[in-house]
């Protein structure tokens, strides 16, 4: 039986594209997704580069929840293949798709924090799920939790009620960061946020990828967020990716809708703005 303990699998357990320079460790490839007689998704691909951002677009409906859960396990494919860190998994054995899950962490939409549960104890939900480990001990690491997400210590007794929306967020990224993931997948992160709070809280995600090396799934329709933190961008049409690139490569593409998104008065105003902040 191969060696997997995260350890070696952090080693070793990523395929390379790129030419070798950049590893994949995400990898989406002819994924089909059908509800009864309704296909969302149609052999999509999709690679996800060790260190990267990369913001997730498309209009509503396209199916961007739908690939996000597809690849988190929770709604089955019809044909195709997920591998995250070099592993496929419907090949998985028990303890690889275990060791997966440890590496990656999750904020759904709107939060989704338990609302019976202190903010300290939503933190520590992943923890004891995976993990076992002296009470005092996750006390500490939540309360490290909260000051790497900007959170102030007396926010580990707060019910989710007692917080803000944009503490909400941060609450929920600590949790996603609970047991230090090497990919997150955010999804809508800033929805519902003010545009200063959402501001800060992609610098905040930024910073994290920088300092822990994460990588960064993050749908969004927040063009603030796609101009300002995001490396690279995927769009969703057609029931694939359409194309993906950077900001600059968006400009180029003639598809209506990437045009009017990305070309759009709003997109301008971005655009103008952060190259003002530039010069
Ligand atoms: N469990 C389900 N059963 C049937 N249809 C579903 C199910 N989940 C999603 N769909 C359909 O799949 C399509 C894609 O939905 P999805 O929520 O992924 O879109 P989205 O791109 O995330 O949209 P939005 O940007 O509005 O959140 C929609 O037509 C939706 O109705």
């Amino acid at each position: 039986m191969p060696d997997s303990s995260p350890d070696l699998m952090r080693q070793t357990g990523e395929t390379n594209s790129d030419a070798g320079t950049r590893p994949v460790v995400l990898s989406v490839r002819d994924v089909t997704v059908a509800f009864g007689e309704k296909v969302v998704l149609e052999n999509l691909s999709l690679d996800v580069y060790r260190g990267e951002i990369l913001g997730f677009v498309g209009a509503s409906g396209t199916g961007k929840s739908v690939l996000l859960r597809t690849v988190l396990g929770l709604v089955p494919k019809k044909s195709g293949s997920v591998e995250m860190f070099g592993v496929d998994l419907d090949d998985a054995s028990e303890q690889e798709r275990v060791l997966v899950d440890m590496r990656v962490g999750v904020l759904f939409q709107h939060g989704a924090l338990f609302s019976a549960l202190t903010v300290k104890e939503n933190i520590q939900v992943p923890m004891r799920e995976y993990l076992d480990l002296p009470k005092p001990l996750m006390d500490e690491l939540a309360l490290l939790k909260l000051e790497m997400v900007g959170l102030p210590p007396d926010a580990a007794d707060k019910f989710p009620s007692e917080l803000s929306g944009g503490m909400i967020k941060r609450a929920a990224l600590a949790r996603a960061l609970a047991l230090d993931p090497d990919l997150v997948f955010l999804d809508e992160p800033t929805s519902g946020l003010d545009p200063i709070g959402a501001a800060d809280f992609d610098e905040l995600v930024r910073t994290l990828r920088d300092t822990m090396g994460l990588t960064v799934y993050m749908v969004t329709h927040d063009l603030d967020s796609l101009f300002s933190v995001c490396d690279r961008i995927a769009v969703l049409g057609g029931k694939k990716v359409l194309v993906d690139g950077t900001v600059d490569d968006m400009m180029q593409v003639e598809d209506p809708w990437v045009k009017s998104y990305f070309r759009g008065k709003r997109a301008r105003q971005i655009d103008l703005s952060a190259r003002a902040e530039v010069n």
